[in-house]
């Protein structure tokens, strides 16, 4: 079990980098760290790790507290593996041999199994005995992705680690990595700016604003019961809408997903003004002028700019949505 508490670190003394971060991962959980650029997401992965000194709080995995560099001198705990956003690999050397370098001399025929799943998992069996230096940015990625693997760790900590792949490629990896995770019961934080990585692939999701922690719970649960209006807008264009609308209090807010406005063209019980249609390849995103503020709806088809058309707001579960 990964242990975080209290976590207080800062580069400089006049800005905070990461403040109060408490959280637990339970072995062979999968957890998404996400924010906006310049949250803290990759420090927090660098403290885990043991790269950088907290200031105040403690780490602790399987029980052992994570020391940092003032403490430790070569940083790094045997059983956890870090991926940065900058691959070391070897470009003289095929994609196999950088693989296998990671490996232990004494076992070649396991190393053989073992080199070759990974590959498998992260599609590069076809290169193996490519240059590295021949390969794509995120070919690289790939192979640095299977060399965080290579010695089985009990913890791995991925910083962006579909950073530089193709939305084609990006799908299937997500896919074989996170099955291969599970399958080896491997512990995995991953950093990402994707909520699609979050999505489909976390168990939790730590949410950071600014070096604070907003939440941590399922994607289900942010997603069904967001706790404020920027947690709801990581999945989508999101609004926020008087209970007046929607039969709720209406002293208070409540978030509406678009796919939860019905616009409907004859009825008129709250009359909004097409703004703008956006192809959303299987439905259109309207957005519309409603009272004093821009709506978000889906629609299935285009609609003109100008065109009047009135809402029916369905939310299942309204207290869910109510944001204080
Ligand atoms: N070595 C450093 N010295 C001083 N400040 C730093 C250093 N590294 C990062 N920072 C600052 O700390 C803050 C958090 O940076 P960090 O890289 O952890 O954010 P991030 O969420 O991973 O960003 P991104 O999504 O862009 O990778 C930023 O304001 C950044 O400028």
């Amino acid at each position: 079990m990964l242990k975080v508490n209290h976590l207080h670190f800062a580069y400089t003394k006049e800005k905070p980098t990461l403040q109060n971060i408490n959280f637990e991962v339970k072995k062979g959980e999968h957890v998404a760290v996400i924010g906006e650029s310049g949250c803290g997401k990759s420090t927090l992965l660098h403290l885990i790790f043991g790269n950088l000194d907290l200031d105040e709080g403690e780490i602790f995995w399987n029980e052992k507290k994570v020391l940092g560099p003032a403490y430790n001198l070569i940083p790094g705990l045997d059983d956890v593996k870090l991926l940065t956003q900058e691959f070391d690999l070897m470009p003289f050397t095929s994609v196999e041999e950088n693989l296998k370098k990671h490996l232990s001399r004494m076992n070649p025929e396991e190393n053989e199994v073992i080199s070759q799943d990974l590959l498998k998992t992260v599609d590069l069996l076809e290169l193996a005995t490519t240059k590295v230096k021949y390969l794509s940015g995120g070919q690289k990625q790939r192979v640095a992705l299977a060399q965080a693997l290579a010695k089985k760790p009990n913890l791995v900590l991925l910083d962006e680690p579909f950073s530089h792949i193709d939305q084609y490629k990006k799908n299937q990896l997500r896919r074989e990595l996170f099955s291969y995770l599970k399958k080896e019961k491997i512990t995995c934080l991953f950093a990402t700016h994707d909520v699609k990585d979050m999505l489909s692939f976390s168990d939790k999701t730590l949410v950071l604003e600014k070096g604070k922690m907003l939440d941590f719970r399922t994607p289900e649960e942010l997603y069904l019961q967001p706790k404020s209006y920027k947690v709801a807008s990581l999945f989508e264009e999101v609004n926020l809408i008087s209970g007046e609308f929607l039969g709720g209090n209406s002293a208070q807010n409540y978030v509406v997903y678009p796919h939860e406005i019905e616009l409907n063209l004859s009825n008129k019980q709250w009359e909004a003004e097409v703004k703008q249609s956006y192809f959303m390849a299987d439905r259109y995103l309207i957005s519309l002028q409603f009272k004093q503020q821009i709506l978000f709806a889906y629609h299935h088809s285009k609609l003109a700019r100008g065109k009047k058309v009135s809402l029916h707001f369905s939310v299942a579960n309204l207290e869910d949505r109510l944001i204080d």
